[in-house]
């Protein structure tokens, strides 16, 4: 089956200055949830924006369902639900009100689905989205998008002002529509952790490049944080084949590696590294994302 997003070898500079995307290849399969990470500043919106036609990127080609993303049909674009960043809204109009003036844009317009999660925020339906927190407004915006019923959900840091329990909320359905209904989706959002419970593959995007993509299980699997005390703090370490990235607190460093530790220990000794023996450390995705892509 024909990926539902294909990008190859896309790069893009903003003005002819620094590369932002660097030779970007990724595929995303039908009926999948993609996680995009990355830190801040990382091109995750830039990515964004190239999928959308709303950018063109520097070269390279981008395809939704087939389209280049620079030309996408309108028939095409009704099947994407797009969620930017800041969920711009018609802020004077109320809950009933914007589904009533969303579902004339959308064929499959699905009010059943928009109001099942409105109802998760005990207001009235005449209750104005201006009077919304920004929690409750990113509920609206999520709300209108599963309405649409697209076949593919891009959403840019959706968990934008949602607490613990909406996000919760939120994942649990995104989830469920997904399977059930055989969509796709492509997500970002700085709460790494979440992407945990909820992705199929992800990629990790660090200064332009990808240096992560696979599947989530392989990427859980394969990377490996061992951790070793070394009187020299590690001094004359760096990152290469075997050695991903570490870092030091004093003199406790951490390496984080896709090799073993005989491997590690092996590529230590060469670099003439004093260390006490390696302990293998269990991560999280938020602890192997910070381990891979730095604190700052
Ligand atoms: N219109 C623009 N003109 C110039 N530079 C830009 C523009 N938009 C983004 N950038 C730069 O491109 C880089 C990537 O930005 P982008 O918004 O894609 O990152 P991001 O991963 O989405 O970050 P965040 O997680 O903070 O939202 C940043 O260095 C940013 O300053």
């Amino acid at each position: 089956m024909e990926p539902v997003i294909q990008c190859r070898n896309l790069r893009h500079s903003y003005n002819g200055k620094k590369q932002v995307l660097n030779n970007l290849n990724f595929t995303v399969e039908a009926g999948k949830i993609f996680g995009l990470l990355g830190k801040n500043g990382a091109g995750k919106s830039t990515t964004i924006n190239i999928l959308m036609g709303f950018l063109e990127p520097t070269s390279g080609d981008c395809r939704i369902f087939g389209e280049p993303s620079y030309n996408i049909s309108p028939q095409t674009r009704t099947r994407i639900g797009l969620l930017h960043e800041g969920h711009l809204q018609y802020e004077f109009m109320s809950i009933a009100q914007i589904d009533r003036f969303y579902s004339g844009f959308y064929a499959k317009w699905n009010r059943d689905v928009y109001y099942e999660l409105m109802e998760k925020l005990g207001l009235p339906h005449n209750h104005k989205i201006f009077r919304m927190s920004c929690g409750q407004r990113s509920q609206v915006a999520l709300g209108l998008i599963m309405a649409q019923d697209p076949d593919l959900m891009i959403l840019d840091d959706y968990s934008m002002g949602l607490d613990a329990g909406y996000r919760r909320l939120f994942l649990d359905y995104l989830a469920k529509f997904v399977r059930e209904r055989k969509k796709t989706a492509l997500v970002t959002s700085h709460i790494v952790q979440d992407m945990e419970q909820l992705v199929d593959d992800i990629i990790i995007l660090n200064k332009g490049k990808v240096i992560v993509q696979s599947s989530l299980k392989e990427f859980q699997q394969g990377l490996r944080h061992y951790r070793f005390t070394s009187p020299d703090k590690g001094k004359g370490l760096h990152a290469d084949e075997v050695i991903a990235n570490f870092d030091a607190v004093e003199d406790q460093v951490n390496v984080f590696s896709f090799h073993d530790k005989e491997a590690v220990e092996a590529r230590l000794k060469e670099l003439q590294i004093t260390n006490s023996a390696l302990s293998e450390r269990n991560m999280t995705l938020e602890e192997a994302f910070i381990g891979l892509t730095g604190k700052y």
